[in-house]
């Protein structure tokens, strides 16, 4: 059953913002929207004529029914046109956090200055909303203007923008999205910002050049608002709005005399819509002047692989390692967790000189220092990895590069790596390894390998069995990994050949 998501906004006429973008672009990403109208606006493409804000009793009226009967995974709440409407609105979402069983995520887009430039809330609404809705708040998506309007932090530069998200958390928001559409800093690129968890995340892409952005605030909003209530982290709803705006705005259209609307064209899938995850030591970080650590090394293009990965087999001693490889298992990697691992390095040794005996690619998993010592096909790393391995050496020394992703952030983020192939996971929850809450399902692998798969070797990994392998090579995915539908077998020879059969291999 698809998530059911509100939207409490104003009606556009003309079609471009408010309720009208909040319900396509929510689509876009398979939600169910349900809708409270705060204003019926006359406007088009030129001004805001009108505002006409409904009567409170008009606008409670539609939250007593959706309540009563459709209750919100995540409500997304918009225009409110006067400190009435908000304090009404407070209420009942104070009600909904205390007394649902699942209490709704609130994703606030304060509307204050429409894109046309027409303020379309009255002088007192400020101080309402700071007193009655912001501690409501679980994720605000101001653009440059309603940041400076709340905050009263004048946008200058990266340090400002972390200076007014604090601000803002201080009025109670818990996460805090900053737009930078209006902002050119670096010249010629838009930089969002986010906040959440004590994590920051920066994402730029070059600005793209139209006139027709009408309703891009309500539809980023909306877009975060549905990616939440799929179940996505705020990191990637962040990345997943930012494409879909992205992509809106290459096909946009003139209607009228004056702006057009955002286009909304559907789950984005083209990885050209994409925006950057910026780190630092990369142009952007560099020209954000994030800070850089002394050991900071960066390196990008590993060696390639040049053929999809087959079944995967990762496994934890090198006598697992050689029962794989001698089955005709092509791709093996050798995962030992202890860190007292007496014959450490003796096993990695061994583990290199059978995948070259039996002619198979075997990835050494951490161990990256002992995978160049001895001339290791392959490593393959975790995302927090990528901060402490020495990438240069392992570039340098031609050694492939596998990297694990969860998600559309992490995805990105290993995309600036360039590594030999990327992994997804994890797929199905596992015993063999703690995933709570990072656990993707067919869904997402199905969103992430058309994104990645003409760049590099695709794998999934986590809870693959025999039963799942043959939906999960479905996807298009180039390879599944798998622990215990091998280990853990009855009979580990005709596993592999099952596999292998499930997944098309043989
Ligand atoms: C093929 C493959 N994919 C993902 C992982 C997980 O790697 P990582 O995130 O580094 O976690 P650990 O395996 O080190 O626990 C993997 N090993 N192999
Ligand atoms: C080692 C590992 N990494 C994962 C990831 O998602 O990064 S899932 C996983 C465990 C996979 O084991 P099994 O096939 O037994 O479920
Ligand atoms: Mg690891």
């Amino acid at each position: 059953m698809a998530e059911l998501v509100w939207t409490i906004a104003g009606s556009d006429s003309g079609g471009g913002a408010g309720v009208q973008a909040d319900v396509k672009a929510m689509h876009s990403f398979g939600v169910q929207t349900c809708t409270a109208i705060t204003a019926l606006t006359a406007q088009n493409s030129l001004a805001v004529e009108e505002i006409n804000a409904v009567s409170s009793e008009v606008l409670e009226s539609q939250l007593l029914a959706l309540e009563a009967d459709l209750k919100a995974a995540v409500i997304k709440i918009g225009m409110l046109a006067n400190s009435t409407q908000i304090q009404l609105v407070a209420e009942h979402l104070a009600q909904y956090k205390s007394r649902w069983d699942n209490p709704p995520v609130i994703v606030f887009d304060p509307v204050a200055i429409a894109s046309s430039g027409d303020v379309l809330t009255e002088e007192d609404t400020l101080d309402a909303l700071k007193k009655y809705l912001l501690p409501l708040v679980d994720v605000i998506t101001p653009n440059t203007q309603e940041t400076q309007v709340l905050t009263g932090v004048y946008l200058i530069g990266p340090d400002a923008v972390r200076e007014a998200a604090r601000k803002l958390r201080e009025f109670g928001v818990k996460s805090v999205i900053i737009k930078g559409g209006h902002w050119d800093y670096p010249s010629g690129y838009c930089i969002d910002y986010c906040w959440s968890e004590g994590e920051e995340y920066w994402l730029g892409n070059e600005a793209i050049q139209t006139p027709h952005s009408h309703g891009t605030g309500c539809s980023f909003a909306s877009s975060v608002a549905a990616c939440l209530a799929k179940g996505y982290p705020i990191k990637d709803a962040f990345i997943l709005a930012k494409a879909y705006i992205n992509q809106g705005l290459k096909l946009a259209q003139r209607f009228g005399e004056g702006r057009g609307p955002l286009a909304h064209c559907g789950f984005p899938e083209n990885i050209s819509d994409f925006p950057q995850v910026i780190e630092p030591g990369s142009w952007l970080g560099d020209e954000l002047e994030f800070a850089v650590s002394e050991e900071f090394n960066f390196a990008a293009g590993f060696a390639p692989i040049g053929e999809e990965l087959g079944l995967y087999a990762v496994v934890d001693s090198v006598d697992w390692v050689e029962k794989c490889l001698a089955e005709g298992v092509k791709t093996v990697q050798l995962r030992i967790k202890q860190a007292d691992h007496a014959t450490l390095e003796e096993d990695i040794q061994c583990a290199i000189t059978l995948g070259e005996k039996y002619q198979g690619r075997v990835f050494i998993n951490d161990h990256w220092e002992l995978s160049i010592r001895h001339g290791a096909y392959g490593v393959h790393l975790g995302q927090e990895d990528l901060d402490s391995a020495n990438l240069v050496a392992i570039q340098q020394a031609g050694l492939r590069l596998g990297v694990s992703t969860h998600g559309f952030y992490e995805m990105l983020r290993a995309h600036n790596y360039r590594p030999s192939y990327l992994a997804f996971g994890a797929i199905y929850p596992t015993t063999t390894k703690d995933m709570s809450g990072q656990i993707q399902g067919l869904e997402k692998l199905r969103h992430f390998v058309p994104l990645m798969r003409e760049t590099y070797p695709t794998v999934a990994i986590g809870g693959i069995d025999l039963t799942r392998a043959p939906q999960v090579a479905a996807t298009g995915v180039g390879s599944v990994a798998v622990v215990r539908a091998i280990t853990e077998a009855a009979d580990y020879k005709q596993a592999i050949i099952d596999l292998k059969r499930a997944t098309g291999e043989s």
